[in-house]
């Protein structure tokens, strides 16, 4: 469903992605994983081409994407939830998720305010509660439903287990499951192997902006020496 190949993405003149490739099937949740600053954030923007790889390419459903404004690669139905949370403070829940609407897409979930409340149901309780006084928690899983409400049929998630609290955590990984299972093809990036153990199927080990490494959670699971060179476990 997603292919990037042979990526090169700079900042300036540091050269942060190195001939990266990998693929992400259908239906699939992949977790990108290495650690700080190993790229993974630099992947998701890349995918989005909110950083525009100097080389190589990344397709979307057969399709070239690579140089295409992040706008249309949204509209294609990839939805992009960045670590830093992006939620409107000022306005209710309910409001946040308007916002997020798109039009229905052909062979995705359409969601509705209603499925999203059965998914996240602290954010039902707290539907006419402004963003700010939204938890921290609160405000990723928000975040997260107001990109569902524009239908993605892939979803880029970066760091999602990242500072919340661990209740959360497994509230997050119940989510990422219940995606899965309606059909969502998820790429998640995650410095903590455990919470990727939970929910992906296959990982990425990202290191100085190349893929180390690409199996099942089972593989690498039998390869402890390969953990312990590219994570902090
Ligand atoms: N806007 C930027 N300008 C210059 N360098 C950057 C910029 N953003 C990231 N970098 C550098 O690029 C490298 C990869 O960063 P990236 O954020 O992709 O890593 P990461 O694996 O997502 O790590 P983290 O867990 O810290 O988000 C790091 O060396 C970082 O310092």
């Amino acid at each position: 469903m997603l292919e990037i190949k042979g990526i090169n993405s700079f900042y300036g003149k540091a050269h942060v992605l190195n001939d990266l490739s990998f693929d992400v099937a259908r239906g699939q949740v992949v977790a990108l994983l290495g650690r700080n600053g190993a790229g993974k954030t630099t992947t998701m923007k890349s995918v989005m081409q909110l950083v525009v790889p100097q080389t190589g390419s990344v397709t979307f459903q057969d399709i070239d994407i690579t140089r295409m404004p992040p706008h249309k690669v949204a509209k294609m139905g990839l939805g992009y939830v960045p670590e830093e949370r992006r939620i409107f403070t000022d306005l209710t829940v309910m409001e946040n998720l308007e916002v997020g609407r798109q039009p229905e897409r052909e062979g995705t979930v359409k969601w509705s305010e209603d499925m999203l409340f059965d998914m996240f149901p602290n954010l039902a309780e707290r539907r006419t509660n402004r963003g700010k006084e939204l938890s921290g928690g609160e405000q990723q899983m928000l975040t997260i439903a107001r990109t569902l409400m524009g239908n993605p049929s892939l979803i880029l998630l970066d760091e999602p287990s990242e500072g919340i609290a661990p209740v959360i955590v497994e509230e997050m990984a119940r989510v990422i499951l219940r995606l899965k299972k309606d059909g969502l093809t998820v790429l998640l990036s995650e410095q903590n192997l455990h919470f990727a153990q939970a929910v992906a199927d296959r990982v990425v080990i990202v290191e100085s902006g190349t893929a180390k490494y690409k199996g099942t959670l089972a593989e690498l699971n039998a390869q402890p020496d390969v953990r312990d060179t590219y994570l902090s476990v």
